[in-house]
């Protein structure tokens, strides 16, 4: 059974209201004797319920059957590339970089095509991320995820995403972003037969839209650009699964009923989605490429002020137009991590290599920058009229804590083991007489 989309409510962590059913929600008060048509009131809190009043996110469901009734849970192995082992592989410093995912062959659905990557941290200490992609071309029909270890960013690649939860349904497409929040179950199909893209899994503090300090009250993602969807749900028995991510291991419990039976939720715990193509871009218009922080998209913050659990930055077409400056990214170590991706078009500071569907690693210190190719055009670019980035949509997952490949991501076929090659070319121009 396929639940559409009925539309969407606007704004970032707002305390939304809203009702499949007339008459479903209470009014003035959350937790009734007896909720209106039967329901059962049931809440889920994703911060600590003494959470400062601005960081405080919970709701109140209210639907045909509480989330506890399920049966008991054991090992799931249908998703084995799906893991938190960062462990599994010796660590080095070198610069990696994978072409795109290949696309399964025999039927595999969202959750059982996830491949990770990377990551850092653990659902333990509650810090950290988990950094998979995913490539699918089954639809889930009878099984619903959940993570309780983090909330998911999905960042999809290639392929429409339909994604029913308990609070509504999101589509979305490449160039757009969803988030589901820690322990929201869902279930995922597949409107153009196959998918692909990235997903962070964020164990630490919840994402969040960043200070913009003198930009001002307006500027990078606008909060009203983030879209919560409407109750929706259905009433359906039968023998269904619910798979559960939990301490890091996958579970599965059989279920009578579809959990996506929420007729009705008030608060300002829900999942969210976001066209990155909104994004007001902002960059020099005197001199110097400034760094990738003005591309803050959302924000996990650590205990440590100004410095990142998880930050997810994208790189959006733009006017480039600084004067006596290299445009594109300059050569560059950071105390930071990055973990980056292309949706979509190319990237201004690869030529070639880096293509939609892949990803690269630069971790603590390690230098990078732009390839032979990019370092020698942009050095001789006519800087009298502006470049005009088109087509092109990269994002990084940038974290604080060095990001770990697993093994299955340094062993697999699509790394590419010639990666350094891109700055060989790079010549020797020093001249101390000039
Ligand atoms: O490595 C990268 O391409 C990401 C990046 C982009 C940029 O404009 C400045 C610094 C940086 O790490
Ligand atoms: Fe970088």
């Amino acid at each position: 059974m396929t639940i559409t989309t009925n539309g969407y409510q606007s704004g970032f962590g707002n305390e939304f209201a809203t009702e499949a059913v007339a008459g479903a929600l209470p009014v003035g008060r959350n937790s009734p004797q007896r909720v209106a048509h039967g329901l059962y009131a049931e809440q889920i809190s994703g911060t600590a319920f003494t959470a400062p009043r601005h960081a405080n996110r919970r709701s109140w469901l209210y639907r045909i059957r509480p989330a506890a009734m399920h049966g008991a849970f054991e090992a799931y192995t249908g998703a084995p590339r799906f893991h938190n082992d960062f462990h599994d592989a010796p660590i080095s410093p070198d610069q990696l970089r994978w072409s795109p995912l290949p696309l399964p062959a025999e039927g595999v659905d969202f959750v059982d095509g996830l491949f990770t990557m990377a990551g850092n941290g653990s659902p333990a200490a509650q810090g950290g991320v988990a950094i998979h992609l995913y490539a699918a071309n089954r639809d889930m029909h009878g099984r619903w995820f959940y993570d309780a270890d983090g909330e998911l960013l999905i960042v999809p690649q290639q392929g429409r995403l339909h994604i029913e939860t308990e609070l509504g349904v999101l589509d979305v497409e490449p160039q757009e972003i969803a988030v589901i929040p820690r322990g929201i179950r869902f279930a995922v199909t597949l409107p153009d037969g196959q998918a692909r893209g990235y997903v962070c899994e964020n164990f630490g503090a919840m994402l969040r839209l960043p200070d913009l300090g003198p930009i001002g009250s307006n500027g990078l993602a606008n909060p009203r650009d983030f879209l919560a969807p409407h109750a929706a749900f259905e009433d359906v028995d039968g023998d269904f699964e619910l798979v559960a991510k939990f301490q890091g291991h996958l579970w599965r419990a059989a279920i009578g009923h579809s959990p996506i039976d929420v007729v009705a939720w008030h608060g300002n715990y829900a999942p969210y989605k976001y066209d990155l193509r909104h994004f007001n871009t902002i960059g020099s218009i005197s001199y110097d490429h400034p760094d990738p922080s003005i591309f803050l998209v959302l924000h996990s913050p650590s205990d440590t002020a100004g410095t990142s659990n998880m930050d997810f930055v994208i790189f959006p077409p733009r006017w480039l137009v600084a004067q006596d400056t290299f445009r594109p990214p300059w050569f560059h170590r950071n105390i930071a991590s990055e973990f980056m991706g292309l949706v979509h078009g190319a990237y201004d500071a690869k030529a070639e290599g880096f293509v939609p569907g892949g990803a690269s690693l630069h971790n603590s210190m390690t230098g990078h920058g732009p390839d032979a190719a990019t370092f020698e055009k942009a050095s001789a670019a006519d800087l009298s009229k502006p470049d005009v980035i088109r087509d092109t949509m990269a994002f990084m997952f940038e974290t604080r804590a060095v990001i770990r490949p697993t093994k299955q991501a340094l062993d697999a076929a699509h790394r590419q083991r010639d990666y350094q090659a891109c700055w060989a070319g790079l010549q020797k121009h020093f001249d101390a007489g000039r």
